[in-house]
């Protein structure tokens, strides 16, 4: 069961390496197990060549449950992903990534949240209406991770987001969901989201809301 997960985390940063998302050491991915421990990457790893033992079994406390590798450190973002498993209990994948596109989009936004523009991709990230207004927040991005992590606890807590998804300036985005499958396939639409934003400005259209 444990291995499975990891052999799920390893393809999909794979993949994300390949399409330039994860370029080098950038990004991290974790995904929780029924007894709420979840295993993440290990920090500063290659993400296009990760083996099981590049992973830390963490709680939602923040405790190393298993290393495989004494030299191994958790991610330097674990906090925000424990931030998510707290906050969202359904959730059992968190993916992040860094993306030229999600870094650009970050900057184009009204009061902290980027405004989605009203496509069919939506429906893939949970939203069925038509003609949607839908914002993804976008949070302040600081040297210190735990500020980030505790500001997305305040702020969810005070207001649930749209999608489960959530930008960090000119950093990367991070998106959650009840499987490391739906975690992949929502990263793959907010990516798609973001390259059509960019797409949009370049074509001189307004899709502001
Ligand atoms: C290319 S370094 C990027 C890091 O600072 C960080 O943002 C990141 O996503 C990866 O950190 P990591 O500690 O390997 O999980
Ligand atoms: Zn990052």
């Amino acid at each position: 069961m444990n291995t499975d997960l990891r052999q799920s985390l390893i393809y999909a940063s794979r993949q994300f390496h390949q399409l330039g998302w994860m370029a080098g050491t950038a990004g991290n991915l974790s995904a929780k197990m029924p007894d709420n421990s979840f295993w993440i990457t290990a920090s500063g790893k290659q993400k296009g060549k990760l083996v099981t033992e590049d992973f830390v079994r963490m709680s939602l406390t923040g405790e190393i449950l298993e290393n495989p590798d004494p030299n191994n450190k958790p991610s330097a973002e674990t906090s925000i992903h424990q931030a998510i498993y707290s906050l969202f209990p359904e959730a059992n994948a968190c993916y992040h990534v860094h993306s030229v596109e999600a870094k650009l989009v970050s900057n184009f936004i009204d009061h902290e949240q980027l405004p989605l523009p009203p496509i069919e991709m939506l429906k893939g990230l949970g939203i069925w209406q038509e003609n949607p207004k839908v914002y993804l927040p976008v949070f302040e991005n600081y040297l210190q991770v735990p500020r980030i992590s505790e500001d997305i606890i305040q702020r969810f807590k005070q207001t649930s987001p749209d999608v489960p998804a959530l930008l960090i300036r000119n950093h990367g985005v991070t998106v959650w969901a009840d499987s490391p499958e739906a975690a992949e396939n929502h990263i793959e639409l907010v990516e798609y989201i973001f390259r059509y934003i960019v797409a949009a400005r370049q074509a001189g259209l307004n899709i502001q809301h």
